[in-house]
């Protein structure tokens, strides 16, 4: 029998990335060096990154219908074998973000909203591709109401759901929080959301325990080059995972991205959440050796050649 997919409800955005000397001022115009269209957004690159590593995986998203980046988007994720059998299309562009890209390596960033945060309407069609997951993965760059409302369908049909906290900087809908089996943020979320420190390790345990107090079953930090930390349920010691070391980092963009998504994968499959980590992390670390988000996502094969050598 095949596993039950999971189904990343999220953002998809074309990357339009710009590399120049400095900042216009206003009124001025300066020549970029090049433009180059990559794909991105937070759902699409959790999509790509679970399908690479060889779990059956939707992406539920919204393309612009009439923006010639939907194809380069859909054609991205299909190379990366996603299913999008029930992705949308809507009026208007595609979620884009111009990337400034500064000498010294400085980005400023101007996000069009696009399809993303057009309005969405969950046909019947994802409602059952829902309520038949193994697990689904949501982020916040798309309307919080969505999440809430995909959360909610989840939960009340017994599938686990993982929120990824990067996305949107504001407040989490406290509706959300007990339909959660799992929430996900970086150390700079984590302080956001809970408005408590995150410099030293016992800082973020403390924090990650005051999101478990708000409803949520277990909670995954995301610690960079530091590795992370998994408080797996009420009154289960944490599991601290290292990072598994980079012979060279070149980009970390993404590198959250693959993580968390790989995560949820390897509890697919049905791996202990010790086990889990360390596929994650093994993923995570071949994703810092190589340039942008997309692209640089590890297959099946390469995560466990790392993990056979650890
Ligand atoms: N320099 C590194 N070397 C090896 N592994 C790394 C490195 N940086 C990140 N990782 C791995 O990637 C995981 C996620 O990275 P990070 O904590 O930076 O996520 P993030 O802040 O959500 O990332 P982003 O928003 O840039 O995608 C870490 O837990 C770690 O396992």
């Amino acid at each position: 029998m095949s596993p039950k997919p999971l189904i990343v409800v999220g953002s998809v955005n074309a990357d339009l990335v710009l590399p120049i000397e400095r900042l216009p001022k206003p009124g001025e115009t300066l020549a970029a060096a090049s433009i180059e269209t990559v794909p991105g957004g937070k759902g699409a690159n959790q999509a790509a990154a679970a399908a690479r590593a060889g779990y059956p995986t939707f992406f539920v998203g919204q393309f612009g219908r009439d923006d010639p980046n939907a194809a380069l988007l859909r054609n991205a994720l299909l190379g990366c074998g996603v299913d999008l059998a029930h992705a949308a299309e809507v009026e208007g562009p595609c979620g884009t973000a111009l990337i400034l890209l500064q000498a010294g390596g400085e980005n400023s960033i101007i996000i069009v909203g696009g399809a993303n945060q057009a309005a969405w309407k969950l046909s019947d069609g994802v409602k059952a591709l829902i309520a038949g997951a193994g697990a689904v993965l949501l982020q916040r760059e798309i309307p919080e109401p969505v999440n809430v409302e995909v959360a909610k369908l989840a939960a009340a049909a017994g599938v686990p759901v993982i929120l990824d906290a990067g996305g949107v900087e504001g407040p989490i809908d406290p509706a959300i929080l007990p339909c959660l089996t799992l929430l996900s943020p970086n150390e700079t979320e984590l302080a956001r959301l809970t408005g408590l420190p995150t410099d030293s390790e016992a800082q973020v345990q403390a924090a990650a325990e005051k999101l478990m107090s708000a409803g949520v079953k277990s909670v995954l930090v995301k610690l960079g080059a530091d590795g992370s930390l998994l408080l797996p349920g009420p009154g289960q010691p944490p599991l601290r995972q290292a990072a598994i070391k980079a012979a060279q980092v070149v980009d970390t963009t993404g590198a959250g991205d693959c993580f968390t998504a790989t995560y949820a994968v390897a509890v697919l499959e049905g791996k202990p959440p010790a086990e889990a980590l360390r596929f994650a992390s093994a993923a995570a670390s071949i994703c810092v050796q190589r340039k942008g988000a997309m692209p640089s996502l590890p297959a099946r094969t390469e995560v466990d050649e790392l993990l056979s050598k650890q």
